[in-house]
């Protein structure tokens, strides 16, 4: 079946002194009724792609299609794709209802065909009670929902979100999450997300697109981006990461055998020929706080700090690398290390992902 997002060697320069290369050739393809994200840092090219897909910019060069047909002389008006922006956009003195309605409008839709869409996008997200308040009269967090539920009105096939949910405080943030996500399933239509934030990525998506300076540097679902980061830029990128650097002295199949700076060897998976000197990743609640020779790594433990459901460890390895563990706190939480201490770090082999560069 035709994908509802195709892009081969999409390439988007902005004209300038200098020119900008926002984006430098990226390949990407997005499933119908997939909730895919794109995510990185400030300026990496997030926004373009969507602005590219909605029309509102044309391509340097390179191809884009959805569903299978080329959207590269198709004007926006066409393209049944919405966008919902940062900034809700919405009228302040009209009605949540009126609101809703009005892209249904403009396409000069029937008038019971509006009324009964209305009251059905207003169930979606919760507003019914709502409909005749002026929007200028309603909290930030319900501004969004009827900002969502103009988008869906008209039944797209894709939706653009450009970081929604940014202007939002945290705990409405952590709610309207999980109501994106319930709204993407329920309408079945393809969520393409923008968004920095990587614990918004990683808990709503079916798969993220991690990009840095107008390129992807991986594609996958969010246990596949965290558990087996591509680059040193993704694991640096998404959630908290120690890196390591170990030489690869054997290979057996798609397993290697690496010496770490202790001296300590292990065995771990690698995808391709890894070999010589490599870095290599280990998450801070992969690792397990021992006694000095009992683990593969041996240092110093300075600061111990505690979170409440975790505590963190930062240890000062025997080459000079920090290193940080993070414990599950249970009802027996002490577990007689303080800083200062001389401590083991252990692991299994398996959790080291080698990186590319
Ligand atoms: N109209 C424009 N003219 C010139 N340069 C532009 C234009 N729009 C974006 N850029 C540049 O292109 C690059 C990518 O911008 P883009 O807005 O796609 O990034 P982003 O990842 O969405 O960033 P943010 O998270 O800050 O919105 C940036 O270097 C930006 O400065």
């Amino acid at each position: 079946m035709a994908k509802a997002i195709s892009a081969r060697a999409l390439r988007k320069v902005y004209p300038g002194n200098p020119p900008v290369e926002a984006l430098g050739g990226v390949d990407v393809e997005i499933s119908d009724n997939e909730f895919f994200t794109l995510l990185g840092p400030s300026g990496c090219g997030k926004t373009t792609i969507l602005r590219l897909i909605a029309g509102f910019e044309h391509p340097t060069s390179g191809t884009l299609e959805m569903f299978g047909q080329s959207l590269l002389d198709l004007p926006p008006f066409k393209r049944q794709i919405n966008t919902v922006f940062q900034s809700y956009a919405l009228f302040p003195h009209l009605t949540v209802a009126q609101n809703i309605g009005f892209g249904l409008e403009m396409l000069g839709k029937p008038k019971s065909e509006i009324k009964a869409t209305v009251a059905e996008m207003m169930e979606l997200v919760q507003m019914t009670e709502m409909a005749d308040r002026q929007t200028s009269q309603i909290s930030g967090g319900q501004q969004q929902r009827v900002a969502l539920a103009r988008a869906l009105a008209p039944r797209p096939k894709i939706l653009l979100l450009d970081e929604p949910l940014s202007a939002l405080d945290f705990k409405l943030r952590k709610n309207m999450q999980l109501e994106l996500k319930r709204l993407q399933t329920e309408t079945g239509i393809t969520f393409i997300f923008v968004t920095h934030d990587q614990e918004e990525a990683l808990t709503m998506s079916d798969r993220i697109a991690v990009m840095s300076n107008g390129a992807i540097r991986q594609i996958g679902t969010p246990r596949d981006i965290y558990d087996h980061p591509a680059d040193r830029f993704v694991a640096d990128f998404i959630g908290d990461t120690n890196f390591l650097d170990a030489e690869v002295t054997g290979t057996q199949g798609e397993e290697v055998t690496l010496k770490l700076s202790s001296g300590a060897s292990l065995h771990t998976r690698a995808d391709g020929g890894s070999r010589g000197r490599v870095t290599i990743a280990i998450r801070p609640e992969h690792a397990r706080l021992v006694r000095e020779n009992e683990g593969l790594l041996s240092g110093t433990l300075g600061e111990v700090v505690y979170f409440g459901t975790d505590t963190h460890f930062h240890v000062a390895l025997d080459d000079g690398t920090a290193f940080v563990l993070r414990q599950q706190n249970g009802p027996e939480a002490a577990n007689g290390f303080a800083g200062g201490d001389r401590v083991g770090i252990a692991f299994p082999g398996a959790v080291a992902q080698v990186l590319r560069d």
